[in-house]
């Protein structure tokens, strides 16, 4: 069985961040109190993951007083989330890794049980989250949430190879491994449990929203 001491979660606050006006959305207010430290705390408090780290390219010493090690991209340039995943990978002493990224702060308290369960039962290199995202036909069809996933730590250097190669979108490499989708659409689910805020608009959308 997986145990959450097994697990470390990663919360990917590395982007640019350009629709929210190029600012580090990390570290904006969500309620009054910073994104990253809102996503620390809803880790902690399901008591899912064992150990926290943070990737962050910009204000690092800001981040680092939340009290949880900061890792940065070695891919330049604002790479992508894959960047962060590797960021993650190289630092992570866990065999496992969880990628939450920092913007959705409605993310489901069960995110890491429900993936390692999964992950598990499938004999999976990868749990990938998936969700319903309503479509222009009003319909709400499950869609993967690249950015969450748990991952064996192994995945390492395959994700360097990719990476080297030029690879940047999250799911050709993870199509490369045996990756299960985990749906998150069952009873008890908050729709809006994947809503990210990338824009200000968005993000005060998200402060009125209550599970
Ligand atoms: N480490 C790292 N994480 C990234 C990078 N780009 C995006 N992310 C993270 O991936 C997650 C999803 O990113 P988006 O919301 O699509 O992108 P963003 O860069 O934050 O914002 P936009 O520039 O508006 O697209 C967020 O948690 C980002 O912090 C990157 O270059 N490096
Ligand atoms: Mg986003």
């Amino acid at each position: 069985m997986i145990d959450a001491s097994d697990i470390t979660a990663l919360i990917l606050a590395g982007g640019r961040g350009m629709r929210m006006g190029g600012v580090d959305k990390g570290l904006l207010s969500f309620n009054g109190v910073p994104l990253v430290q809102h996503t620390l705390q809803r880790l902690q408090s399901c008591g899912g993951v064992g150990h926290m780290l943070i990737n962050a390219n910009r204000h690092l010493n800001t981040y680092a007083a939340f009290g949880v090690p900061v890792v940065s991209d070695d891919l330049a340039n604002f790479a992508g989330p894959l960047a962060g995943f590797l960021a993650g990978l190289t630092h992570c002493t866990t065999p496992y890794l969880l990628t939450v990224p920092c913007d959705t702060p409605m993310f489901p308290l069960d995110l890491a049980s429900r993936l390692a369960a999964a992950l598990e039962t499938h004999q999976a290199d990868i749990a990938m989250a998936s969700a319903p995202v309503a479509d222009d036909n009003g319909q709400q069809p499950l869609r993967p949430q690249p950015v969450f996933c748990l991952l064996r730590a192994e995945l390492r250097n395959s994700l360097t190879h990719f990476t080297q190669a030029g690879g940047r979108k999250v799911g050709a490499w993870t199509g490369q491994h045996h990756t299960v989708l985990v749906p998150f659409d069952q009873a008890g689910d908050d729709p809006q449990a994947f809503f990210n805020a990338n824009t200000p608009t968005e993000l005060q959308q998200a402060e009125r929203h209550t599970p």
